[in-house]
C-alpha cells in the first residue's frame, strides 16, 4: 500500500486565485487596494528568498506590497519605530516581520508592538489568546494551512485522535487549538514526551513540526493515518547539492499513512496563501466590511 500524495501546492493555487477574484470587490468599495508590509531585518539569504516570494505572490493576488528592508545594525526601538508607523498607516493592512530577527532584538517586544488588527502572522499575545478561548482573530498561516488541507482530505474531523508534533508558538501551539475547535483529541507531544513512536502511532492525524530532518518514519504510524509535514529542513544532498526535507521520513511514511504532505509542495506553498487570505480578511475588517465567504 502508498498513501497519497496531498498536494498543498495545488490547494494553495486554488486559494490564491480565490483571494485575487475577492479583491476586485475590495478595491470598488474601498477606492484602494489591500496592502500588506514585510520588514526583514539582516541579509540572512533564505529569509530574503522567502520575502520576495510573498512581494510577488501579494502583487499577483492584486494586493499593494510594501517591503521594508533594514540592515542587521537596526536597533530594536528602530523596528519597533517602523511597526508604531506602519501601524499609523492606512494603506496597509498586513503587517509582518520576518523572523528570526537578528541577536539583541528581542522578537516578543517587536510582535507585540504590532497593531493586532494587522497581525496577519497572528503571533500578536491579542490573537493568540483569541485563538485559544475561541474568539475571532487572525489565525498563524501556517496551521491555519494545515488545518484547510485536513478539512479538504477528511470532511468532518470531529472524534480524530490529532497528535501534533512540536509545541511551538506559531506552529505546535496554535495548531493544537485549531484542531481542539475541530473538536479532535488532541496531544501535543515535543522532546521530552516519552515513547514518542508510541504516541504518534495513535494518531489519525500527525502534524510534524518539530524542525527535526525526517524523525517520523514509517513504522511510527498508525496505517491509514494523514500526515501533515510542516519541516522545512536543509540537509546534505548529492555531492555537494542541498535537498529540502521535511520532519517525517517521505519515502517510509508513505507506505503506511493514508494521505501525506511532500516537502517542498505541501505545506510551505499554503503558508503564503494563507498569508494573502490572512491580510485580505485584516483589509476586511479593519474597513468594515464582511469577508469574501469561502475563504
Ligand atoms: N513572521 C514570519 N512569518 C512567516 O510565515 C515566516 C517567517 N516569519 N520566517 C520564515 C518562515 C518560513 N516561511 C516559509 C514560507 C513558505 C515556504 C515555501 O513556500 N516553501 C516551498 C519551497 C521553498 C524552497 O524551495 O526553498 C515549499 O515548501 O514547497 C517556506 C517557508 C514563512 N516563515
Amino acid at each position: 500500500m502508498s498513501g497519497d500524495i496531498i498536494d498543498g501546492k495545488a490547494f494553495a493555487e486554488r486559494l490564491r486565485q480565490r483571494v485575487a477574484e475577492a479583491v476586485p470587490q475590495f478595491v470598488e468599495t474601498e477606492a484602494r487596494a489591500p496592502g500588506l508590509a514585510v520588514v526583514i531585518v539582516g541579509e540572512d539569504p533564505a529569509s530574503h528568498v522567502y520575502v520576495r516570494s510573498k512581494g510577488k505572490a501579494t502583487v499577483a493576488a492584486g494586493m499593494a506590497s510594501f517591503e521594508h528592508r533594514l540592515p542587521d545594525t537596526t536597533s530594536q526601538e528602530e523596528l519597533i519605530a517602523l511597526v508604531e508607523q506602519l501601524n499609523l498607516d492606512d494603506a496597509v493592512d498586513g503587517i509582518l516581520v520576518q523572523l528570526p530577527l537578528p541577536a539583541g532584538i528581542d522578537d516578543k517586544a517587536v510582535i507585540e508592538a504590532i497593531d493586532p488588527a494587522k497581525d496577519v502572522d497572528g503571533f500578536h499575545v491579542a490573537n493568540a489568546g483569541r485563538l485559544a478561548v475561541g474568539e475571532e482573530g487572525l489565525v498563524p498561516c501556517t496551521p491555519l494551512g494545515c488545518l484547510m488541507l485536513l478539512k479538504d482530505r477528511l470532511g468532518d474531523l470531529s472524534g480524530l485522535e490529532a497528535v501534533v508534533v512540536g509545541r511551538s508558538n506559531i506552529v505546535g501551539k496554535p495548531m493544537a487549538q485549531l484542531l481542539l475547535q475541530q473538536n479532535c483529541t488532541v496531544t501535543i507531544a515535543h522532546s521530552r514526551t516519552r515513547d514518542l513512536p508510541g504516541v504518534v502511532r495513535r494518531a489519525d492525524i500527525v502534524v510534524a513540526a518539530v524542525g527535526r530532518p525526517e524523525m517520523i518514519r514509517g513504522d511510527w504510524l498508525k496505517p491509514g493515518a494523514t500526515v501533515i509535514d510542516v519541516g522545512i529542513n536543509r540537509i546534505a544532498g548529492e555531492g555537494d547539492r542541498t535537498r529540502l526535507v521535511g520532519d517525517v521520513d517521505f519515502e517510509s511514511a508513505r507506505q503506511v499513512a493514508g494521505g501525506i504532505t511532500p516537502v517542498p509542495g505541501g505545506v510551505g506553498p499554503m503558508t503564503i496563501a494563507v498569508l494573502l487570505r490572512n491580510t485580505l480578511v485584516a483589509a476586511c475588517a479593519r474597513a468594515g466590511i464582511a469577508p469574501p465567504a469561502g475563504l
